[in-house]
């Protein structure tokens, strides 16, 4: 079932998507061991991280992957686990809340063709090989994770992580979980803010719109989606 949530104040909007994920994630911890959730970079979910780190739920049964990155070390500016880890991750950390080692990275590997994304498969694999729960943020033109409109990243067959070296967005250079991997979420959280992404939330809205062209609408497809989003329906 797909839900969408408006709110013309974006923190107030933000802090209410955090809320949301932190109750998706008790739900889940009520009848699964642990719990696999998958997050990107960007300002708004930055707002998400700072939010969720003041809620109280079993943190140490959480685990944390990245839906895309960069291919960059993880200590760059430009590293999406980097924002997770100071925006979410190690401020929980200190107060006991999560084990630091429930945190994911993406390991760049320049020295192999496949750059890293073998072995973070491998890492999901002893973790279920699924995400029971995704959050997302939509870019401008409808691109979710590293997935862009009618570019070859949303059409991979590859069941897991895909690499590409023409990202339509800059950096070219960027990982990305595969369409068939996001779609093993049961949950999803899209955040669709600001002013820029007027024509993203359009689409977004326009059910003859194949997921090859605006790959947001990939949430359509989750049995339990709701979208957060401060524009005002079209
Ligand atoms: O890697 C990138 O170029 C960005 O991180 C990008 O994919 C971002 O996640 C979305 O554009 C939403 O961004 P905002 O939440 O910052 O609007």
């Amino acid at each position: 079932m797909l839900t969408i949530i408006k709110e013309k104040d974006t923190d107030l909007l933000l802090q209410r998507a955090a809320r949301h994920l932190c109750q998706k994630l008790r739900d889940a911890l009520a009848v699964h061991a642990t719990v696999n959730i998958a997050v990107p970079g960007g300002r708004s979910v930055v707002k998400v991280f700072d939010t969720m780190r003041t809620e109280s739920l079993d943190w140490n049964r959480v685990h944390f992957f990245i839906i895309d990155e960069r291919l960059v070390p993880i200590d760059h500016p430009d590293s999406n686990f980097k924002l997770l880890r100071d925006h979410l991750i190690t401020p929980l950390a200190r107060e006991g809340g999560i084990s630091p080692e429930n945190a994911h990275p993406f390991i760049l590997d320049t020295t192999v063709p496949d750059r890293g994304t073998l072995a973070y498969e491998d890492v999901l694999a002893r973790l279920g090989f699924r995400y029971d729960i995704i959050l997302l943020s939509s870019g401008e033109d409808g691109h979710v994770g590293a997935l862009f409109p009618d570019h070859h990243s949303v059409t991979d067959p590859h069941h897991g992580f895909i690499v590409m070296d023409d990202s339509p967005k800059p950096p070219p250079e960027r990982m990305s979980s595969s369409l068939s991997l996001m779609l093993t979420a049961q949950t999803g959280v899209l955040l669709i803010t600001g002013e820029a992404k007027r024509e993203a939330f359009r689409k977004f809205g326009d059910a003859s719109m194949p997921v090859s062209a605006c790959p947001a609408r990939l949430l359509t497809c989750l049995k339990d989606a709701v979208v957060f989003t401060d524009h005002a329906q079209e």
